[in-house]
């Protein structure tokens, strides 16, 4: 029996992450959040979510690890698709991250767990955090989703 039928075939693991926006369809901020760790990765700036359990879909990981980390309940929009199969994103040599859009429905983003600070990034302010390098091609597809804001 295959126990992970959501994993990807390429070995490596799977991630998810939501790019929390203010507005699916028209939006104009983006939520990022600082690592703590490990020490290699603490500091650099990520979206939130995490690693999908054996015994997990890809959405339910992401709802978890977005109630876990953020104390947030979220509508889920379209994906953010990667260039790999699957529409995944490349991390290194071990990870491959799903990205879905995503909006707060219950709760306002705190770094309760995994992060010690959450910002939101206004358009033409999406690069003023230090990403973690692989999230950079993904921040430059979500800019072309992105609306101008009086904000911003
Ligand atoms: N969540 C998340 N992880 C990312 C991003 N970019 C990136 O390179 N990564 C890497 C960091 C980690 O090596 C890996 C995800 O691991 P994680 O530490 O977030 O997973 P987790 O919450 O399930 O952690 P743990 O329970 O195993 O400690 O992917 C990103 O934007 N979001």
């Amino acid at each position: 029996m295959d126990l992970s039928p959501h994993l990807p075939s390429s070995g490596r693991a799977l991630v998810v992450a939501a790019a929390v926006v203010d507005d699916l369809r028209t939006p104009t901020r983006l939520l990022a959040a600082r690592r703590t760790g490990p020490s290699v990765l603490a500091g650099g700036w990520e979206l939130p979510g995490g690693k999908v359990e054996l015994d997990e879909t890809p959405l339910e990981a992401l709802h978890r690890e977005l109630r876990e980390e953020l104390g947030v309940v979220v509508e889920v929009g379209p994906p953010v698709d990667g260039p790999l199969p699957g529409r995944s994103w490349l991390l290194g040599e071990r990870y491959e991250m799903l990205v879905w859009l995503a909006v707060v429905v219950e709760g306002e983003p705190a770094a309760i767990e995994d992060h010690d600070e959450v910002r939101w990034l206004g358009a033409g302010h999406l690069f003023d955090v230090a990403w973690l390098p692989a999230d950079l091609p993904i921040v430059e597809r979500l800019e072309a989703r992105f609306g101008a804001s009086p904000n911003s």
